[in-house]
Order: C-alpha cells, then structure tokens, then sequence
C-alpha cells in the first residue's frame, strides 16, 4: 500500500454532477460559460439536483418551495445573539446554525427520497436568511424576513442590505452564485460525501462539508484574498509584498489549484464581473491592485488565479463585508453538496480508504514502573 500526499490524482467516485475536463468546467454537460450568461442560480440548482434543467412549471415549483422554506427558527437567531458577538467568525455561526436547523427539522432522520429533497431545499432556502440574518443581528439591527417576489439572489441581498439590490447587482450576484455552485470532488464536497456515506442525516453532511470550506486552503481563501488586498493598500506596495511573502514560501491566497494548471475558468468570468461593477462604481482601486498582483504571480510563480481571487472585488464591490465572502460562497455551495449528498445516498457504500502505516513497528510494552 502506498500512500498519495493529499490524495492528488486519486480517483475516489463516480459522479454524473459535474466534470472538469480540459480545463473546461460543465454542471451535468452544461458549461459554466453558458449557465451563466443563459440561466439563474434556480435553474442551475434544479439542474445540480434532476440532471436537467427545469421547465417554465418546474422552475415555478422549486422557487415557490425555496420560497416557502426560507424562514428560519427565531430560536436560531436567538443563540446569535447569545453567541460571543464580538469575536465569533460568521462561518462557525454558520456551521453551528445548520446543525441547530436539523434539530428542528421533525423529518431530520427520514431517509427517503422525498425527505432528503425536502430536507434539500430547506437547507438552501434557509441558509441566505441565517447568513443576512447574523450579518445583521451582530451589528445590531434585526434580521430582515425574506421577500418572496425577489429573486433567490435579490433576496439574500436584499436581507443584508435592506435594500433590493439594482438588476446589475442582484444579475452578478446571482451569476457569482452560479459559478461557485459545485465543483466535482473538492474538499468540503469529498467530505459531505464521507459523512453521508456513514448513512448520517444531510445536516450532518453539511455541517461537516462547512466546516472543511471554512479552512484558507479551501473556501476562505476569498476572506483571506481581501485582507492580503487591504495589507497591500497601495498598487506601489505589490511587488514589495508579494516578493517577500514568496522568499518566505508563504502562500498567496487565490492563486494555484489541485486541479487547474492552465487558469480556473470561473476565476475568468469573475474577473470580468469585478472589472464591471468596479466601473459601475467609479473605484478600479482593489481591481488594478488584484490585476497587478496576476501579473507578478504569473511572472514569477507561473500560477494563475482560482475563483476566490476575483471573487473578493466582486463581492467588496457588491458591499458584502469581508468576513462574510465564504459564508456566501457556502450559499451557492449548498446546492452542490446536497446534489452530491442525494447522489451518494442514491448508490451508497461506506467511504473507508486505508492508511499507510508509518509509526514504529510491533513494541514490548514495559509495566508503568520500568518506563
Ligand atoms: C475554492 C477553492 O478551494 S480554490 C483554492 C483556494 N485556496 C487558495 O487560494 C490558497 C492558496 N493556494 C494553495 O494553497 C494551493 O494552490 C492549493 C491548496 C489551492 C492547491 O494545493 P496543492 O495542489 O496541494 O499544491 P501545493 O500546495 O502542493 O503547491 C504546489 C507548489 O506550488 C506552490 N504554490 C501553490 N499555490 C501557491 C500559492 N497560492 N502561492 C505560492 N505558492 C504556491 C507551493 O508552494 C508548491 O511549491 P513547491 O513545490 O516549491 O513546494
Ligand atoms: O475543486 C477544488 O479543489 C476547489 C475549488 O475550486 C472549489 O471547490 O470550487
């Protein structure tokens, strides 16, 4: 037995969800590029979760169910505001308010399909209102209910801001969601796999598949991209910056990829949509800064940015505070995970790789009074 670091190569399912092949990224053969400009995120939620894309009726029902889910517990909100506010991190709010939503699901441990598509659909619906609503409760306010005519996109921003968003914002917001919606076997989607391979519930699977997002490796890397473009501050500071952290081998966060070495396409579309609505806003600061840092990274690394790289300005330029980036992208990434959850349910087996051991060989074990 030899073990891969990481398990780089490893092919450890099959999966008809979607595919990265040739540096071209599809959600059940259809690709990103085309998603994006031709459909919304329910119609690509609906896609993740059926293989297809929905009809005029279909679509109609699934928002009508988001709709209908999309209030949460008040007992949920009420343990934010007892959570220690002034340094608690949004995604460990997250992690344990998906976790406390099953305890109040009655059908938590229903295994059937129809309860795991239920059980689907109220996680999506519920987890925008959790986010806007902490965002909201930490600094004071009360969270705003959910409006059912908007947009699943709209909606979500609407609940933070208090404000509907214009078409441009809600339109890049919700193409944002698309993007980062699923993404073949990557960490948190591997490990909501492993737990509901176990027969664990779907909250389980995703709380768990949260908490391997949260890591700067993975998810956080957006949050971390955007302190890296405020330490920087100015477009002088780059190759100062940027030239030291390498000499020190440290990481720069939304640059490289397990799986992409030619670009990750998502970060392409991105990078066009923080170009736009950096124009729209009249400030091209953290843009010209982030293309800048692109340049040198490919110079001198030869590595290119992954889609938490643009993402920051994006989602900065749409007024999303920076602790709340991969909160956000837990939201499009629900959809993913309980299309992988509802998939692995649908032809199960235990997960349960081995390890190559490489601790001491068989010992004598001495009595406690001759060690
Ligand atoms: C949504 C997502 O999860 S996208 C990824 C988000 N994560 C980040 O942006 C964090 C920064 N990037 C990284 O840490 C890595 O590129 C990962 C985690 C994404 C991929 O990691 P791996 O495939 O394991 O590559 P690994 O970390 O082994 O890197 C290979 C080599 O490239 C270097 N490298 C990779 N990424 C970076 C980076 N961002 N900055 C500097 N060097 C890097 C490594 O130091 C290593 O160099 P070495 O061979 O001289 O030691
Ligand atoms: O696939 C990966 O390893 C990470 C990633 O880009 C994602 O989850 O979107």
């Amino acid at each position: 037995m030899t073990a891969t670091r990481g398990l780089e190569g490893v092919v450890a399912t099959t999966s008809a969800i979607s595919s990265i092949k040739d540096d071209v990224l599809t959600y059940r053969g259809y690709s990103i590029q085309d998603l994006t400009e031709q459909s919304t995120f329910e119609e690509t939620v609906y896609l993740l979760w059926n293989g297809e894309l929905p009809t005029a009726d279909q679509l109609a029902s699934l928002k009508k169910d988001l709709a209908e889910n999309a209030n949460v517990p008040e007992q949920l909100f009420d343990s934010m505001r007892n959570s220690p506010l002034e340094h608690v991190h949004p995604m460990a709010v997250l992690r344990s308010a998906i976790s406390t939503l099953g305890i109040y699901d009655p059908d938590a441990e229903q295994m059937d399909k129809a309860s795991n598509r239920a059980k689907a659909i109220r996680i999506q619906a519920s987890i925008a209102t959790i986010v806007a609503g902490f965002a909201r409760i930490r600094k004071g306010l009360d969270p705003i209910a959910p409006n059912p005519k908007l947009t699943f996109a709209a909606n979500f921003l609407y609940m933070l801001n208090g404000r509907i968003p214009n078409n441009l914002e809600s339109g890049m917001f919700d193409k944002a969601l698309i993007l980062h919606a699923d993404h073949e076997l990557n960490a948190s989607t591997f490990t909501a796999r492993v737990c509901v391979a176990t027969l664990s519930d779907m909250y389980s699977g995703i709380t768990s598949a949260i908490g391997a997002l949260k890591g700067p490796l993975h998810g956080g890397a957006n949050e971390q991209v955007m302190r890296m473009l405020e330490e920087i501050g100015s477009i002088e500071w780059v190759d100062d910056y940027i030239l030291n952290a390498l000499e020190n081998k440290k990481k720069i966060m939304g640059f490289g990829h397990r799986v992409y070495k030619n670009g990750d396409p998502r970060a392409r579309i991105l990078k066009s949509m923080a170009r736009a609505i950096s124009e729209m806003n009249g400030d091209m600061h953290l843009f010209e800064l982030s293309q800048k840092i692109e340049k040198l990274m490919k110079e001198k690394k030869g590595l290119l940015p992954n889609t938490d790289f643009y993402s920051a300005t994006l989602y900065d330029s749409l007024g999303i505070d920076h602790d709340l980036f991969t909160p956000v992208f837990a939201i499009s990434r629900t959809s993913g995970w309980a299309a992988h959850i509802l998939e692995q349910y649908n032809d199960n087996r235990l997960i349960r790789p081995r390890a190559e051991y490489n601790g001491p060989r068989l010992r004598r074990l001495l009595p406690v009074q001759q060690r």
